[in-house]
């Protein structure tokens, strides 16, 4: 076995415990720092908690209220509980490092007292801090100072003491630099944990307000880069161990991320970012900003966070409560369909075939075709009287029930009622009776409705179905599929070819929902729904029932279907996250779209009816594509929104921006934005080139990668740290070859290196410390023969499954989207990239420390030895 290791020209990471301990009168100035700034925190947690008492005890007075009294009442009774909830777990959610910045504005700025600056539950004002120290203004002269935190809160005399990272004041925190201070005097990060200020880190940001000196109150401070802001700060969330979850970004947006985070939430956003450029961390904290400037009107309707996997969706489900934000509704595309789950797995290129924009033409037509007008009159006998089904009859019934605009089985009862008319008119006439009196015209009606041969002849002309129903007998019968869907090559026919009770794929919901547009509820969906309610009403009952007689509630005054009534009114104590989840019509103020690369057109168009004002934010990257072909640009993969191509005739318009973005902007350049107003939804594009996970040797190497396999990354991103020894190769001799006890010598390397990574990350951050990936393209298999070492088996057993809080993981490179771990051990990267260029970049740049590889066949370039 050969190992190339290679490490590039840098110094390790300047964490904190890696900086030269301060000395002297600096360490003396520091600690006195500290200790101004705990202070603040003191009297923010002391906000905070008095703030949560009083919710707790709001909360326990609503409840004491109790089930009883009028309708309205329990109502109003209900709501302010979720209300309380709400907020207690909005402050619950905010308790770790509450406050990380402070701002020490111009005293002659006027944006340092703007009105409604500090926004929230704010009254505007820039008040003068509490607990101040003489130290920590000094030379500045009294600035306004703000102390930035996750939400904003106010002393009980309405005194600023945290402003809401997302106030308009804040922005200078994020954007401002040394060119454009924004009124801003000086940044300070503050770094706290568990309530403890541990240290502060000072950027000066406009010399000429401090006279030229360089320290503020005896406190050193750097002079503010133009590149990146608070980059100590930076650097250390950059270093930490990962813990399976991810984290808020709160303290260190940077300025080219914080303008995508507020810019305004019409239209559809769309963010191009290469690997672990702070995209899905950008849109969590866009959705906590669009909530913050429109609150009103995205509590009432929500906002929507698609992602790729449940797995990625429990990754980042921390951030948004940690930014006091807790009503967003998350699903996958394979989840958006309530009551319906996807099981089964197909392969990309069959889950492409469904995606196409073709299938709303295809299902259209598979729904039109069950709508069939007879080709001659069809014999139907009515107790004992001879009837007969006629074309024409048919015909009008179809044009008149269609003229409705309803969907495929509601129309079916206008149909119906027509037919049964025309019918009625011939019994009455066959048998001589009063066709003009409206009671014998009932009974016959009735009659007929009931007769077997009316029922099965108007089905056969207007068959209600249900969308699961139609979309099994397309896929089980080729030859209906043929007549449909003459668009596709017979190949793709037989791809799509699945006998009936196979489960449901996640490609397969947005067909799903496509159809269940176009037939709307069937009697049987809605005879299902009424048998559901009525068992559980007797379900309730007989609990009431078993809670009076255990209880001794009753002696007659309470029965047991009252109390039944009471639970069941559980309505107005949903969430409105819980309500919107469960109702498929359900339409959104907002809709977040993560990994976006990978949806195809018919899920873009079941999204797009969840949001008819169509506000978007689309972030993905189309370099990580899972597939043979990735879009070639966000307007042809967005197309199904509403977007249409911009009228340029040539090259992507992105790839022509980005071309002249490259050319003037440097290393850590900046961002590209264009903004187009297309068909009739206004799209905006941002792009995001700074990579903050990957260190740029591994990030180098998985652009070489990917080029050599004829994909090269077309919007490339620099990486802001490298680190020694980040990446390391392993060849092995043929994957047959047996070492050692048993396994081939891929096994044996493969144990090797994750044995030794693990004792790397025990020595770095401890036994319990950072998570591991295994990636390879049979992950099962992998599990398997890991888990024969006991050492390993503990480490990959999750506690509840979760594969995320367990240290090792061991995935393939689909599941790994999203996601990022200290160290990746990458197997077989060869076969990963020939099946799927994205998937080998997407699983590359996963490592915040170490990519490993290990290989037995031929490697892309990038990651030959050099
Ligand atoms: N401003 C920042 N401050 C600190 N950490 C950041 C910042 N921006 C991004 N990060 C970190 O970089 C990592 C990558 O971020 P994120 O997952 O959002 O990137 P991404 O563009 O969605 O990546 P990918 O497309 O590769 O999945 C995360 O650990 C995130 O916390």
């Amino acid at each position: 076995m050969s190992t190339s290791s290679r490490s590039p020209q840098v110094a390790p990471d300047p964490t904190p415990e890696a900086l030269p301990a301060d000395q002297g009168p600096e360490a003396a100035a520091r600690e006195r720092e500290i200790a101004v700034e705990q202070r603040v925190v003191d009297g923010a947690y002391g906000e905070l908690d008095r703030r949560l008492a009083e919710a707790r005890s709001a909360l326990r007075r609503t409840e004491a209220r109790g089930a009883s009294g009028t309708h309205q009442s329990r109502g109003e009774r209900d709501a302010y509980a979720v209300h309380y909830s709400g907020l207690i777990s909005t402050l619950e959610g905010v308790e770790e490092r509450l406050v990380f910045g402070r701002m020490d504005m111009r005293a002659d700025d006027p944006a340092a007292t703007e009105a409604g600056g500090s926004g929230g539950d704010a009254d505007g004002a820039g008040a003068p801090p509490p607990g101040d120290g003489a130290g920590a203004t000094g030379a500045v002269g009294g600035p306004e100072r703000h102390y930035v935190g996750r939400i904003g809160l106010h002393d009980a005399a309405r005194r600023e003491v945290v402003l809401d990272w997302r106030a308009p004041l804040a922005r200078a925190f994020y954007q401002a630099t040394a060119s454009d201070p924004m009124g801003l005097v000086r940044r300070r990060h503050i770094d706290t944990r568990a309530r403890r200020v541990l240290g502060v880190e000072d950027e000066l940001i406009d010399i000429s307000a401090l006279g030229g000196a360089g320290s503020v109150g005896g406190q050193p401070a750097r002079l503010a880069a133009e590149g990146l802001q608070g980059e100590g700060a930076l650097l250390a969330a950059m270093s930490a161990a990962r813990d399976g979850r991810m984290g808020d970004i709160v303290a260190t947006i940077q300025a080219e991320q914080d303008r995508i985070v507020t810019a305004p939430g019409t239209g559809v956003l769309v963010v191009q970012g290469g690997p672990g450029t702070g995209k899905t961390a950008v849109a969590l904290h866009r959705v906590a900003y669009l909530f913050y400037a429109e609150r009103e009107r995205l509590e009432r309707s929500g906002v929507l966070l698609v992602g790729p996997s449940r797995t990625f969706l429990r990754y980042v489900e921390q951030v948004l409560p940690s930014l006091g934000e807790t009503g967003v509704v998350s699903t996958t595309i394979g989840d958006l369909v309530p009551g319906i789950r996807a099981r089964g797995a197909e392969s990309a290129a069959t889950a492409e075939i469904k995606g196409r924009a073709m299938w709303a033409r295809v299902l259209a037509r598979a729904v039109k075709g069950l709508q069939r007008v007879p080709d001659g009159p069809r014999p139907i006998v009515v107790e004992g009287t001879a009837l007969e089904l006629r074309p024409d009859d048919v015909r009008e019934a179809m044009s008149r029930a269609r003229r409705g605009g309803k969907p495929h089985n509601l129309a079916r009862e206008p149909f119906v009622l027509w037919l049964l008319e025309r019918l009625t008119d011939q019994f009455a006439a066959a048998t001589r009776q009063d066709a003009s009196d409206p009671e014998t015209r009932a009974w016959i009606r009735e009659d007929i409705r009931t007769s077997r041969d009316a029922r099965r002849e108007i089905n056969l002309c207007w068959m209600p179905t249900t969308p699961q129903g139609l979309l099994e007998r397309l896929w089980a019968r080729p030859a209906l599929l043929e007549r449909l869907a003459p668009e596709l090559t017979g190949a793709e026919r037989e791809a799509l070819r699945r006998s009936p009770g196979s489960e449901l794929t996640p490609a397969d919901i947005p067909l799903i929902d496509e159809l269940a547009e176009l037939l709307g509820p069937s009697d049987d969906a809605q005879a299902q729904r009424a048998r559901l309610e009525a068992r559980r009403r007797e379900e309730l009952v007989a609990y009431a029932a078993e809670a009076i007689e255990s209880q001794e509630l009753g002696g007659g005054i309470v029965t047991a279907e009252m109390l039944a009534d009471r639970v069941a009114d559980h309505g107005p104590s949903l969430t409105l996250a819980e309500r919107a989840r469960a109702d498929r019509s359900w339409t959104y103020g907002h809709v977040v779209v993560d990994e976006a690369q990978e949806l195809g057109a018919m899920a873009w168009r079941a999204l797009a009816r969840r949001c008819p004002v169509r506000s978007f934010t689309v972030v993905g990257d189309l370099a990580q594509y899972s597939g043979p072909t990735a879009p070639s640009s966000w307007e042809q993969a967005l197309r199904a929104l509403g977007t249409s191509p911009s009228a340029d005739g040539g090259r992507s318009p992105q790839a022509d921006h980005h071309q002249r973005g490259r050319r003037a902007r440097g290393r850590h350049g900046g961002r590209g934005r264009r903004v187009a107003q297309e068909g009739s939804t206004p799209l905006r594009e941002e792009i995001l080139t700074v990579c903050y996970r990957t260190p740029a040797t591994v990030m180098e190497a998985a652009d070489a990668a990917v080029a050599s396999l004829g994909h090269p990354p077309v919007y490339p991103v620099s990486s802001v740290r490298d680190l020694p020894d980040c990446l390391r190769v392993d060849r092995v001799g043929p994957a047959g070859r047996t070492e050692g006890a048993g396994g081939t010598a891929l096994e044996g390397a493969v144990l090797t290196a994750v044995r030794e990574e693990m004792a790397a990350l025990d020595e770095a951050v401890g036994p319990e410390g950072g998570r591991i990936a295994v990636i390879a393209t049979d992950p099962e298999a992998w599990a398997a023969r890991l888990a024969a070492d006991a050492a390993l088996a503990a480490a990959m057993g999750a506690p509840g499954g979760d594969v995320l809080r367990s240290r090792l993981a061991v995935m393939g490179p689909v599941m790994s989207k999203g996601l990022e771990f200290d160290v990746v051990v990458l197997v077989e990267p060869g076969r990963i990239g020939r099946a799927s260029p994205g998937d080998l970049y997407v699983a590359m740049t996963r490592p915040t420390r170490r990519l490993r590889v290990i290989s037995s066949g031929p490697l892309p370039s990038g990651l030959t030895a050099p």
